[in-house]
């Protein structure tokens, strides 16, 4: 955090700040019998806690709880926020008010990606954001339109099997393939099983597509010192409102012909270029919404825009790193691997390639994906919360405005919530009919809670199943010689593994046609 720009902004920071702070704490203490606000670290004038604040955020705040309780406060600049690490106080916002908790708090930068939040993840609790939301989950997202996409998905997962095939006895990285497994996946969802063809003709390369991609979501994991002090927002320290303006240029010159393409197929109604049910990509499905006028909203181009960078950058880093957390949890475990092995073989079959009509049947492989997300939720603090009202929280107030971190976490690894809660026991969730991932139980978090549950649930499960049930059905893993298991958390807004996962496939199947 202590960086150059930290220094130079300093002093700026400090005459703006004062006044502010000096009228929060005048607002605060000449309210003091009605604000009890919670207990918390205390922090330095003008900058609060934000000095002391490691890159490992949930952490700390896991850490911090032991100190302060489960619900406690700090400030980040003129910022105050709050972390709460209970399930009974997850309800108490998630459920009984829920919509009050229900905005967001995005930066500046994630407002940048998604075209000043007209997404649906960073847009504010409103009309908008339920119609939008509505037109991915019930439209986008239906049984009928992923059940139309399959044939895509398979297509993607199949050349991974024979990519992997070709690397037979080598170390593969884990998250490289599951990235461009992960990101083939998507895109040819989005723009149909020629998504690389497509590129071409607008002379696009593939390869700058995914690292614009990659770069999004490491520009937006930045911490920003504007984010703390908006009043400095437009002199843009670490010039990362800049990198975003450049990055949006590109991603800009990459969707507009590709969508305009598509507009420009429906209008001229050339029936025989545009896809039948059977193969229906994304982008269809949303030049067609672009024309009705039932769907309680008016689609345009940036609005489509805004929904493809949820899918592109929420959707698949959170995917891929699951994927090589799954995969380190069971090479660090080979008990659990030979039964998630034995499923598939018994489900399955050797003399078979794996279809999404299996996935329901893998029980046990569902459980440790869930027990995977458990001890490892990608988004540990899920999206901080913003209330629209001052509300009052396990007793405390919180002013409007305050940031909520809800810590899934913590919540999650509570040893007065989960028996060995740090052990990898995926039978927990085999015999449990209350686990789901549904935001109903308020121990197990991982996709969030209430209206504002991650909005791509459904393709997300999906997706995870079917790439995982396939690499363990086609091949077996093993570690390199010599080498363990790391399992250390990176830094990021996403959770990865600190260390590469690298592990050797060796053919499972005794067919040499599955692996074509
Ligand atoms: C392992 C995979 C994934 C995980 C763990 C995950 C997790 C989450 C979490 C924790 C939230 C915030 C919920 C809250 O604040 O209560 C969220 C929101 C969201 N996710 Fe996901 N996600 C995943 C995959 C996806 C995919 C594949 C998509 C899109 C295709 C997606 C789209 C969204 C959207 C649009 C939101 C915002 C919802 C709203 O604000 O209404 N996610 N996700």
């Amino acid at each position: 955090m202590a960086s150059e720009p930290l220094n130079d902004f300093f002093l700026g920071a400090l005459t703006l700040s004062t006044a502010v702070l000096t009228i929060l704490l005048y607002k605060l203490t000449s309210h003091k019998k009605e604000f009890r606000l919670p207990p918390g670290p205390r922090g330095l004038p003008i900058v609060g806690f934000l000095p002391f604040l490691r890159p490992n955020l949930h952490h700390q705040l896991t850490e911090l709880s032991q100190q302060y309780g489960p619900i406690y406060k700090f400030w980040l600049g003129s910022r105050l926020c709050v972390v709460l690490n209970s399930p009974s106080l997850a309800k108490q916002v998630v459920c009984d008010q829920d919509s009050v908790f229900a905005n967001r708090y995005p930066t500046i930068a994630g407002l940048m990606a998604t075209y000043g939040g007209l997404d649906i993840g960073f847009s504010p609790y409103g009309s908008y954001w339920r119609d939008m939301r509505k037109l991915f989950v019930r439209e986008m997202l239906s049984s009928r339109n992923l059940e139309a996409c399959y044939s895509l998905r398979r297509h993607e997962v199949r050349k991974t099997i024979r990519n992997v095939h070709t690397k037979v006895g080598n170390p593969v990285d884990i998250a490289e393939l599951a990235f461009l497994t992960e990101m083939n996946v998507v895109t040819s969802m989005i723009f149909g099983s020629d998504f690389v063809g497509e590129m071409e003709k607008h002379r696009i390369d593939g390869t700058e597509f995914r690292d614009l991609v990659v770069s999004f979501g490491v520009v937006m994991a930045k911490p920003n010192i504007s984010d703390f002090f908006p009043m400095l927002a437009r002199f843009d320290f670490q010039g990362i409102r800049k990198e975003m303006e450049a990055m949006l240029k590109l991603l800009d010159s990459i969707l507009d012909p590709l969508i305009n393409q598509r507009v420009k197929m429906l209008s001229d109604k050339r029936e025989a270029e545009i896809q039948k049910n059977e193969k229906k990509d994304f982008m269809q499905i949303l030049v067609e919404l672009m024309e009705q006028k039932d769907i309680g909203i008016s689609l345009d181009l940036v609005k489509i825009k805004a929904i493809l960078v949820d899918i592109m950058i929420g959707g698949t880093d959170t995917t891929i790193t699951t994927v090589e957390w799954v995969m380190a949890e069971l090479l660090n475990t080979p008990q659990i691997m030979a039964k998630v092995q034995q499923e598939l073989k018994d489900v399955v079959g050797v003399n078979n390639i794996v279809e999404e009509s299996h996935l329901p049947n893998l029980h046990y492989l569902d459980a440790v994906l869930k027990e995977t997300l458990r001890l490892h939720p990608t988004l540990p603090l899920l999206f901080p919360k913003r209330p629209s009202q001052s509300a009052i929280v396990g007793g405390y107030t919180i002013p409007e405005g305050t940031k909520v971190f809800l810590n899934a976490y913590a919540i999650q690894r509570d040893p007065q919530v989960w028996e060995s809660p740090l052990e990898f026991q995926p039978e927990r969730f085999l015999n449990s009919t209350n686990l789901e991932y549904a935001g109903n139980n308020m121990n197990y978090l991982p996709f969030g809670s209430g209206r504002r549950i991650c909005a791509g649930l459904p393709l997300a499960e999906k997706m995870l199943m079917f790439v995982l049930a396939s690499l363990l059905h086609s091949f077996d893993w093993k570690l390199p010689e010599g080498e363990n298991v790391d399992l250390s958390e990176g830094f990021g807004l996403v959770i990865k593994k600190k260390e590469r996962l690298l592990a050797i496939p060796a053919p499972r199947l005794s067919n040499f046609e599955l692996y074509q």
